[in-house]
């Protein structure tokens, strides 16, 4: 089942978290596996903080005891454990099917590891497939709209805004031959504040596949 492997792939990254760590806690329903997990420990004794990519989950992580801290007021975070909506063998990953890319993102460049956990369904040959969301500035919707198609995708503006108070174009390309010039070419929009593609950011991600968790370590792909 799917929920078990999602389970699986959170207690294995588990293994990670030690004492004394600022760890940043990703979003999503595999990641509400961890913080469950991560709270047991806590209310055993584990000596951690966390920080966390969205609204949900501090709110989720301070439920089962974990201390919280405003990473507003953090720079490096050692440790982050993180879903993903498609992941390949280069540990490149798209994100943001909840909507909390962007503060991901920013989690993932201030943490000195970041890993992804997934169930198997997440494991693609390439990735692309999935919906590639954009966090855009209200103000800019139609212009990123406009340049998101010209780049060769069909673009639907989800209902509701984010955490920041931004709104979300998902931009299907169907196949992305180029993931890191596509990536540089959405950067470089006025208006668009982030998006999904994770090329650099995995360090390993555990994905577990029917009751068997596979570490992937970047590098091996
Ligand atoms: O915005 C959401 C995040 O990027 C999630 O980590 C991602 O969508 C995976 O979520 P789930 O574990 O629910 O499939």
């Amino acid at each position: 089942m799917s929920d078990d492997d999602k389970r699986l792939a959170a207690e294995a990254a588990l293994g990670e978290v030690q004492d004394g760590m600022l760890v940043g806690l990703g979003t999503g329903s595999t990641v509400a596996f961890l913080i469950r997990a991560l709270g047991e420990r806590v209310r055993g004794g584990l000596g951690i903080e966390a920080v966390a990519t969205s609204i949900a989950s501090a709110r989720a992580a301070e439920a089962v005891g974990i201390r919280v801290r405003d990473f507003a007021e953090v720079a490096r975070v050692d440790l982050t454990i993180d879903g993903a909506d498609e992941i390949d063998a280069w540990l490149h990953a798209i994100k943001g099917a909840g909507g909390a890319m962007l503060r991901e993102k920013v989690i993932a460049a201030a943490s000195t590891r970041m890993v992804v956990i997934a169930d198997g369904s997440k494991r693609v040959a390439a990735i692309g497939a999935a919906k590639l969301p954009v966090e855009v500035l209200p103000f800019a919707r139609a212009f990123v709209t406009a340049r998101l198609e010209a780049l060769g995708a069909a673009v639907v503006l989800r209902d509701g805004v984010t955490d920041n108070g931004n709104v979300i174009l998902d931009a299907r390309f169907g196949a992305i031959s180029d993931p890191a010039k596509l990536a540089a070419a959405i950067d470089a929009v006025p208006g668009a504040l982030g998006h999904g593609l994770f090329l650099r950011e995995v360090d390993a991600a555990y994905v577990a596949s029917a009751g068997t968790v596979e570490l992937i370590e970047r590098g091996e792909g």
